[in-house]
């Protein structure tokens, strides 16, 4: 199946937790089936860019890091960007690697390209006075508060589940790889980008210089979707739908929400901080710098489906 330059719309697609695992074993696994929900658009002639998470890979690499430079007092200290870098290239290439062989399966002649990205953050961003992005593995609170007082690093409760080391997570202001990214997506690759929300960078106007932070891959997902002027930006997660009254006996999924009707939910408190609560408003960033798109948040499953109207959450301005 020949790629043909400009046919089908263009969408953003951010991919959850739930895409990846937690280890490499699991992750090879699991982006098996991620590849296949992916080429499933491709295959009904959908251009697509793909941004993924990566907190708990980005906190497995500078924790191995760290603990391997203690140990043996030889290996480099390797600061959080480059560790980000890494799982850029970590992820992107299992992503990359099952798409192709998926692609290849399916007898669709098409290729991949892994850009490592990084993403303009401002320094005077008031995420870097107070952590709040999860990354690596799930502690104890014993073991966090041993943690932070051998590293100095910041930890946290995370929704009931554990306790995480926390860094800061500022707003992108723009992904400085995106001329290659469209210019890729033109000439027909399925492009994997903006993998963690993108390593963050300032701009010092004499050059780049990386940060120790973490960028939410919603938003920044947003920031690309809007500059490619995309249909639709796509977040893919555990559920199906958004729901109001989420884990209670008045749940209710919602398949459809205005950018107003979504700002009253916000009001109410109806989405969870940490979880659905930055991907609803990754969607509103993105719709008021694209007034015609469309938000979707919806399962890896039903990606398909969701692109086709027929599941999913759908947020549009009206
Ligand atoms: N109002 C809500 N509606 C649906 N899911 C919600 C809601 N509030 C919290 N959630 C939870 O948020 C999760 C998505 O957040 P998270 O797991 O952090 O995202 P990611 O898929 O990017 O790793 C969902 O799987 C669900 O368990
Ligand atoms: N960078 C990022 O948003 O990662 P997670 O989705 O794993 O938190």
């Amino acid at each position: 199946m020949p790629y043909e330059k400009g046919d089908g719309q263009t969408v953003v697609i951010a991919l959850g937790g739930n895409a990846l695992g937690d280890t490499p074993a699991e992750q090879l696994e699991l982006v098996r089936h991620t590849a296949a929900c992916i080429v499933d658009l491709v295959a009904e002639g959908v251009n697509v860019v793909v941004s993924h998470g990566n907190g708990p890979q980005v906190g497995m690499i500078k924790n191995a890091c760290d603990f391997a430079a203690a140990r043996d007092g030889k290996t480099p200290d390797i600061p959080f960007p480059e560790a980000g870098a890494m799982s850029q290239g970590y992820i992107g290439y299992h992503l990359s690697q099952a798409i192709l062989n998926e692609l290849r399966r399916r007898g669709i002649d098409r290729s991949t390209a892994n850009v490592v990205t990084q993403t303009v953050v401002s320094a005077d961003d008031p995420a870097f006075e107070n952590p709040t992005k999860p990354v690596g593995a799930f502690l104890t609170e014993g073991e966090a508060r041993a943690k932070a007082a051998e590293t100095g690093y910041a930890y946290r409760e995370d929704a009931g589940r554990g306790w995480r080391q926390v860094v800061a997570s500022p707003r992108p202001v723009r992904i400085v790889e995106f001329d290659a990214v469209r210019d890729l997506v033109e000439a027909g690759y399925i492009v994997v980008a903006a993998g963690g929300g993108g390593v963050p960078v300032f701009d010092r106007g004499s050059g780049y210089e990386g940060v120790p932070a973490v960028i939410d891959k919603d938003r920044s997902s947003a920031r690309m979707a809007a500059d490619f002027g995309a249909d639709a930006l796509i977040i893919l997660t555990a559920v199906e739908k958004v729901c109001v009254n989420f884990n209670t006996p008045e749940q209710e999924a919602l398949d459809h929400m205005s950018v107003a009707e979504a700002e009253r939910h916000i009001a109410d408190g109806q989405f969870a901080p940490g979880s659905m609560l930055p991907k609803v408003q990754a969607c509103l960033e993105y719709l008021a710098d694209c007034p015609s798109g469309r938000a979707v948040i919806t399962s890896l499953e039903r990606a398909k489906d969701a692109i086709g109207g027929r599941t999913g959450t759908v947020i549009t301005v009206d």
